[in-house]
């Protein structure tokens, strides 16, 4: 999906590094590592707000927000964000609180003169039986995965909603769309966060306690394509300089793990010596949902962290700042 008028790169974004850029959710996973990539990049004027100083959910301030600062580029990796557990839970929060969050911020950011915006999807917005790898034309072509369809549909919605302001005001508005991501300033709640951040926090509270046993969820043989959130960051501000076209953007590792291996790989880095245990009364979600990144591949990108490095790196920086 593309058009001409849609198409046309964006070369001023590396050209001012004095440019204001909104990073929404600079204090998350995405967003801080988004942050450190512009920071090392010589980007010297970025807003950053904080969920106390600005509620995104609260259009009001919102627009205030836009109307005072009048950013020139907007990044939104602000979102409610879990893992299995917290989609399959709080289904109204995901949808309802996402939805209001891109809403409200795409819609400020075109009305106060923003020159482009990326608002950030995920690779759920997909059919649970896509093909795979899965394109980024199989959007909308059947029933999603039920523990998260709630989050995917308001992803989707920011996709369209995208795509729509492109459409009629002709607007700098894409969309990537990564995989599975980890790294540094991840969430390790044991119960709400994803599958990475959450077996390396209790294999590592196993290790220290000398337990036997470690839990994992699921059968352990749904197949999760991961990457490290620094790599995702720097295809962030690739597609901000290089890509504005209507569709959106897969961003993945074109590697995949079971959830088997992915186990045996954090409890390898770090160094827990016990079993594992599954509990299959968990679901295991989504089978397979290794997305093609080829489109992002053609446009010039490719990612460089493997699995391992980024696992070595990621339990280092949880070692650092996370464990009591
Ligand atoms: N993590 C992953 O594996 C993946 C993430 N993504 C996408 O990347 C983006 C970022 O995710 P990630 O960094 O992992 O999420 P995090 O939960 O780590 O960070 C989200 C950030 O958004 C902020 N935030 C949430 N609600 C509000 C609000 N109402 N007003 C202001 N700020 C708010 C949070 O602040 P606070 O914590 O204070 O609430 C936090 O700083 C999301 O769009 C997500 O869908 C896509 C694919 C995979
Ligand atoms: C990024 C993506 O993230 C979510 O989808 P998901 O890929 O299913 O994410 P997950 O990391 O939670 O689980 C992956 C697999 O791992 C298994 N698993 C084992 N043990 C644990 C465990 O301890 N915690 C978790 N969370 N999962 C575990 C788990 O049962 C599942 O089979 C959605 O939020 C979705 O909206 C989304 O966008």
């Amino acid at each position: 999906m593309s058009s001409a008028i849609n198409d046309a790169t964006s070369p001023s974004f590396f050209s001012n590094k004095s440019a204001k850029i909104f990073v929404a959710g600079h204090r998350g996973l995405v967003g801080s590592a988004i942050v450190r990539k512009l920071q090392s990049l010589g980007f010297t004027n970025l807003v950053l707000r904080t969920h106390a100083d600005l509620d995104l959910t609260r259009q009001n301030d919102v627009e205030s927000f836009f109307a005072a600062e009048k950013p020139q580029f907007v990044i939104l990796a602000a979102a409610k964000v879990g893992g299995i557990h917290a989609n399959n839970t709080y289904p109204a929060d995901f949808i309802s609180l996402n939805l209001q969050i891109q809403t409200n911020v795409i819609d400020a950011a075109h009305r106060f003169g923003v020159t482009k915006l990326l608002f950030l999807g995920s690779s759920c917005i997909y059919p649970k039986f896509a093909p795979q790898p899965i394109p980024e034309s199989a959007l909308l072509t059947g029933p999603l995965e039920p523990t998260n369809e709630w989050y995917a549909i308001a992803k989707i919605a920011g996709i369209k909603m995208c795509q729509a302001y492109r459409i009629q005001h002709n607007w700098d508005a894409i969309s990537g769309m990564p995989t599975n991501l980890y790294g540094p300033h991840d969430n390790f709640h044991p119960e709400n966060s994803h599958v990475l951040p959450a077996l390396m926090r209790r294999f590592h509270e196993a290790k220290v306690n000398g337990a036997k046993e470690v839990v994992v969820w699921g059968t352990g043989s749904p197949l999760r394509e991961f990457l490290h959130v620094d790599d995702l960051a720097d295809a962030v501000v690739f597609l901000m300089g290089s890509y504005s076209g209507l569709e959106h953007v897969n961003v993945g590792s074109g590697k995949e793990v079971t959830i088997k291996e992915l186990a045996e790989l954090v409890k390898e880095v770090v160094g827990f010596q016990g079993q594992l245990v599954w509990d299959s009364s968990k679901p295991d979600g989504t089978p397979r949902k290794l997305m093609d990144s080829s489109k992002l591949a053609g446009l010039g990108w490719t990612p460089k962290i493997s699995l391992k490095e980024g696992l070595v790196g990621t339990y280092k920086w949880y070692l650092e700042n996370v464990k009591q």
